[in-house]
C-alpha cells in the first residue's frame, strides 16, 4: 500500500508508514507530522466539512460541528468558545466533582468493605458518568445513568445515534440523496436502532427546549444566569450587531455539545482504565503520584496541583494515542478549483482525510506503537517527536473546542478512582479477555494488549472488566 490510500471513488486516505518511504517522502512526512496542518486540517485551505457532515446533522440548522462554510464556522466557533474558557470550565467543577462522586460509588463497593467489587464492565459506566456529566453542564439536569437503573433504557439510543453517525460519515449518499431519503434505507435497515434514535432525540429535545426557556426567562427578568458553559454561550453578544444566538441554533449547539462530549469521554476514560489495567509499572507510579499529590480527596480539584501530577498525565496521552476516540477518518472536502495535498491534486468535491488512529501507529514517530508506554512522554526529546504526530483532538480551526475540559474531566475522575482505592483485571477468566484482540477476530485485531476499537464514528468499546477495592488508608 503506498503512502495515499484511495479509499472510495472520491476519498483518499494520506498515511502509513510506507508513505514516508514512497515516492513523496517529505511532502508526505510534513503533511503526516503536522496532520496535514498547512494541507488537510490548516487554516486558509480549500477544504471544509462537506457531505459526510451534513449527512450526519440530525437538526434543522447546524452547529459549530457541522458548519459547512468555514466563515459560519469561525463565527460559531468563537460563540461557543465562550464555553471553554479557562474561566467556564472551573466554574462547572462542582457539576464536574458531582458527577464523579457517583461514578466512584458506583465502581468501588460499599465504604467500609475491604473486598473487591464484582467485575464491572468499564465501558458502560463510563458512558453513564460521560452522559450523566455533559447533561448537567449542557442542560442542567443529569440523565442519571449512573444512580437509576431504569434511566438506562436509553443507553442502546444513545450508542444507536453513534452508529447512524459512523454510517453517514462512510456512507453520507444513504442519507441525503433524495432516492435514499423517499426509501427511509436507514429506518428500514437499522430499525430498532432508528427507533431508539427517535426516543433518544426527543427526550434531549425536550430538555434543551426546556433548559433554553428557563435562561431566556431569566435573560428577560435580568437574572443571574451563573457562569457556566451554557450561560457563557448565551450570554456573548455580536461586538457589531449585538445579537446572540437564536433558540434553533442554541438547540443545534446543546445538541453537538450533547454528544461530542458523551462519546469522546467514554472512550477517554475507558482506554484509561484498560491500559493502566494491563501495565503494573504504569499503574503503580500513577497510584503513587496521586497518593502523593493529594492529602486528602477534597484536594482533587482543577489547578495546579492535578497538572503537577505528570506520570497521569503521561499515562492519559499514551492511551489517547493508542487508541484515540475518534476512529472514522474526519473527512473534508475540496472546494472550489480544488486543491493540493502532498502534490496531489484533489479536484474540488473530493475528499481528504488523515485517520489519528493510523497517525498514531506510525512507527517512525511511534516506535513499537502499539505498545502502552507512558515514558514516551516524560524524556523531553521522545516527547517532542511523540507530539508531532500525536492528534487525539485534531489540529487547525477545526480541532477539538472541548479539549481543556475533557482533559480536566478524565484526569480528575482518575485521580480520584486512584487515591481512593485500587482496580484490577476481573478474576473470572471469560471476562478477563472481553476487549482484547483474538486471532479469529482477523489482520489487525489480534493483538491481545490492544483494547479493540469498532468505528462508529468515535469508537465502539467493550470491556474492560474490572474490579475495585476501597484502599486501607482512606
Ligand atoms: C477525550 C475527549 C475528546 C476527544 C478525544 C475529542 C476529539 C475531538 C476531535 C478529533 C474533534 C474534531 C472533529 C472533526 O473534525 O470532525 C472534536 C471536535 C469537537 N469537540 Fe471534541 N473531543 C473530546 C471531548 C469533547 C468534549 C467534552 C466536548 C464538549 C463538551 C467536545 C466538543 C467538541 C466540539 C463542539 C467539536 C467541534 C469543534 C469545531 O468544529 O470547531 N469534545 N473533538
Amino acid at each position: 500500500m503506498g503512502p495515499v490510500v484511495r479509499y472510495g471513488p472520491n476519498r483518499l486516505l494520506f498515511n502509513s508508514r510506507e508513505s514516508l518511504e514512497g515516492e513523496c517522502p517529505k511532502q508526505v512526512l510534513q503533511s503526516i507530522a503536522d496532520f496535514g496542518s498547512p494541507e488537510i486540517y490548516g487554516h486558509h485551505r480549500n477544504f471544509f466539512k462537506g457531505r459526510a457532515y451534513d449527512a450526519m446533522r440530525i437538526q434543522p440548522v447546524p452547529s459549530v460541528f457541522n458548519a459547512a462554510s468555514n466563515e459560519l464556522h469561525s463565527q460559531r466557533r468563537k460563540i461557543v468558545a465562550q464555553g471553554f474558557s479557562d474561566q467556564a470550565v472551573k466554574a462547572s467543577e462542582p457539576k464536574i466533582l458531582k458527577q464523579i462522586d457517583a461514578y466512584r460509588r458506583v465502581l468501588f463497593p460499599d465504604e467500609g468493605e475491604s473486598s473487591w467489587s464484582e467485575p464491572r464492565e468499564l465501558t458502560s459506566w463510563s458512558a453513564f458518568f460521560a452522559i450523566d456529566l455533559i447533561a448537567d453542564l449542557a442542560v442542567g439536569r443529569s440523565t442519571e445513568m449512573l444512580t437509576s437503573p431504569e434511566n438506562r433504557v436509553f443507553n442502546p439510543a444513545r450508542k444507536a445515534n453513534f452508529k447512524r453517525m459512523g454510517l453517514a460519515m462512510q456512507w453520507p449518499e444513504v442519507f441525503l440523496s433524495n432516492t435514499f431519503r423517499s426509501l427511509k434505507i436507514g429506518e428500514i435497515v437499522y430499525r430498532s436502532v432508528a427507533e431508539a434514535g427517535k426516543q433518544w432525540h426527543a427526550l434531549l429535545n425536550s430538555w434543551i427546549a426546556t433548559r433554553i426557556a428557563e435562561l431566556r426567562e431569566d435573560e428577560k427578568e435580568s437574572r443571574s444566569q451563573g457562569e457556566d458553559m451554557v450561560s457563557a454561550v448565551m450570554r456573548y453578544r455580536d461586538p457589531e450587531t449585538g445579537e446572540n444566538l437564536n433558540d434553533a441554533d442554541l438547540t443545534a449547539e446543546l445538541t453537538t455539545l450533547l454528544i461530542a462530549g458523551s462519546g469522546t469521554i467514554t472512550t477517554g476514560m475507558t482506554s484509561l482504565f484498560w491500559y493502566l489495567s494491563r501495565s503494573p509499572e504504569a499503574y503503580g507510579k500513577a497510584s503513587a503520584e496521586v497518593r502523593r499529590m493529594f492529602r486528602s480527596s477534597n484536594e482533587i480539584r482543577i489547578g495546579t496541583q492535578l497538572s503537577s501530577c505528570e506520570y497521569l498525565r503521561a499515562c492519559l496521552s499514551e492511551s489517547m494515542r493508542v487508541s484515540p476516540a475518534p476512529t472514522t477518518p474526519l473527512y473534508r472536502e475540496a472546494g472550489k478549483g480544488g486543491a493540493t495535498v502532498c502534490g496531489t491534486f484533489i479536484p474540488e468535491g473530493s475528499e481528504v482525510a488523515t485517520t489519528i488512529y493510523a497517525l498514531h501507529h506510525n512507527e517512525l514517530y511511534h516506535p513499537d506503537s502499539f505498545q502502552f508506554d507512558p515514558n514516551r512522554w516524560l524524556d523531553k526529546e521522545a516527547a517532542a517527536k511523540t507530539k508531532s504526530a500525536w492528534a487525539p483532538f485534531s489540529h487547525g480551526p477545526r480541532n477539538c473546542i472541548g479539549l481543556n475540559l475533557a482533559v480536566n474531566e478524565v484526569l480528575l475522575a482518575m485521580a480520584t478512582i486512584l487515591w481512593h482505592g485500587d482496580f484490577r483485571i476481573a478474576g473470572d477468566e471469560k471476562l478477563a479477555t472481553v476487549g482484547e484482540g483474538r486471532n479469529d477476530f482477523g489482520p489487525g485485531r489480534r493483538r491481545e494488549s490492544e483494547f479493540q476499537m469498532f468505528d462508529t464514528f468515535g469508537a465502539s468499546t467493550d470491556g474492560p472488566y474490572l474490579q475495585f477495592r476501597i484502599r486501607a488508608a482512606n
